[in-house]
C-alpha cells in the first residue's frame, strides 16, 4: 500500500506542529506540504524543525497550488476564513479535507458543506475518541432524561483560545438537542449576563472559561430538582486531536479509493453514528 500524502494547514499553529510530529512517527504516513497564512514568520521554515522532529525537506509556504500537487489529503487546523477557502481550492481539486477549525459562523458552514457536494469533507470540533464518545453519551442522556433536567455545558481552555463557546462545547449541544429532537439554534443559551431572568425550560446553557496552558475540558451537566448528572472530558495533550485527525484523514480512503464527496463527521469515521 503507497504512503497516505498529506498536507498541513496552519502548519505553525499549535495543532499543526502537533501533526507534523504525529506524521513523523506513524508508519505509511508522508507529510508533502506545510501551509501558513501570508504573513506567517514561518515562511521558509523546514517544516520538521519547526515543530521540533528535525529537519524533513518540506519547506513552509503560503501558496496553495504546489503544495498540493500529488496530496491525497489536507489536514486543516487553521482558522476559519482560511478553512472556507481553503475548502474551495480542494473541491475544485478533488482532494479530501479534514477540517479541525472551529469558531464558523452559520455562512461559513454553508460554504463547507457546499464544498462537500464535490470532495470528502471530515469536519468535527473535537477530533478525539474521548470527546466524541462523550457526545454519542450525552445524546443517549438527553433522550433518557427529558426537559425536566436543564442541560448546561461548560468548558475551559487556555488563554490563546479565539473562538467561544468551543467547537467541542457546541458539538455537545448539538448531540444534547438531536437527544431531545431538537436543533440547537432553536433553544441554546449562550453568554448570560445582568437580568436575564429565570432559566428558560428545554434550552441549553454554555458556559467559557479561559485561563492559563488548559488544552482543552468540557463539563455536560444535566440538573433536575433533587439530583444532577455531569459527563466529563479532560483533555490532557494535543496529540489526541492530532492522532484523530490522523484516523479521519486515512477514512478518506477505503484502501486505494477516495470515497464519496460528502460532509461527515468523527462520529462516522468511528462508527459511533448509531451507538
Ligand atoms: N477539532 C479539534 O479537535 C481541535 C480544533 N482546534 C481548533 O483548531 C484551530 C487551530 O488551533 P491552534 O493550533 O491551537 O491555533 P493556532 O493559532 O496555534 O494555529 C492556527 C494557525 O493557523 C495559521 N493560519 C492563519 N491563517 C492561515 C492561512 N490562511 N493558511 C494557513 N494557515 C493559517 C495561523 O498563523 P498565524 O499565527 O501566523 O496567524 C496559526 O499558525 C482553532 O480553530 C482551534 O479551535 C484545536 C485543537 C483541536
Ligand atoms: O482551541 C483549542 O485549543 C481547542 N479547540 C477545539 C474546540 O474549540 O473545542 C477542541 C479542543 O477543545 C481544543
Amino acid at each position: 500500500m503507497t504512503d497516505l500524502r498529506i498536507v498541513i494547514a496552519g502548519a505553525g499553529g499549535r495543532m499543526g506542529r502537533t501533526l507534523i510530529r504525529a506524521i513523523a512517527e506513524t508508519e505509511g504516513l508522508k507529510l508533502v506540504g506545510a501551509l501558513e497564512y501570508a504573513g506567517s514568520a514561518h515562511l521558509g521554515e523546514d517544516a520538521g524543525l519547526m515543530a521540533g522532529t528535525g529537519p524533513n525537506g518540506i519547506t513552509v509556504e503560503s501558496d496553495v497550488a504546489p503544495a498540493l500537487n500529488g496530496a491525497d489529503v489536507v489536514i486543516d487546523f487553521s482558522t476559519p476564513a482560511a478553512t472556507v477557502r481553503l475548502a474551495g481550492r480542494l473541491a475544485e481539486a478533488g482532494i479530501a479535507h479534514v477540517i479541525g477549525t472551529t469558531g464558523f459562523s452559520n455562512e461559513d458552514n454553508a460554504a463547507i458543506a457546499d464544498a462537500a457536494l464535490r470532495t470528502v469533507i471530515v469536519k468535527s470540533g473535537n477530533m478525539s475518541l474521548g470527546v466524541n464518545l462523550l457526545a454519542a453519551l450525552t445524546r443517549r442522556v438527553a433522550a433518557t432524561l427529558g426537559d425536566d433536567f436543564d442541560i448546561e455545558i461548560v468548558e475551559m481552555h487556555h488563554n490563546r483560545k479565539v473562538d467561544a463557546p468551543s467547537g467541542t462545547a457546541l458539538l455537545l449541544g448539538d448531540a444534547a438537542a438531536a437527544g431531545r429532537n431538537r436543533k440547537l439554534d432553536e433553544c441554546s443559551d449562550r453568554g448570560r449576563d445582568g437580568l436575564t431572568g429565570p432559566r428558560v425550560k428545554g434550552n441549553i446553557g454554555f458556559a467559557s472559561l479561559r485561563g492559563g496552558s488548559v488544552v482543552g475540558e468540557h463539563m455536560v451537566i444535566f440538573a433536575g430538582a433533587s439530583e444532577r448528572i455531569e459527563l466529563v472530558h479532560k483533555a490532557e495533550d494535543r496529540m489526541i486531536f492530532a492522532n484523530g485527525a490522523l484516523t479521519a484523514a486515512r477514512w478518506t480512503k477505503c484502501g486505494e479509493t477516495r470515497r464519496e464527496p460528502g460532509l461527515y463527521s468523527m462520529a462516522d469515521v468511528l462508527g459511533l453514528a448509531d451507538f
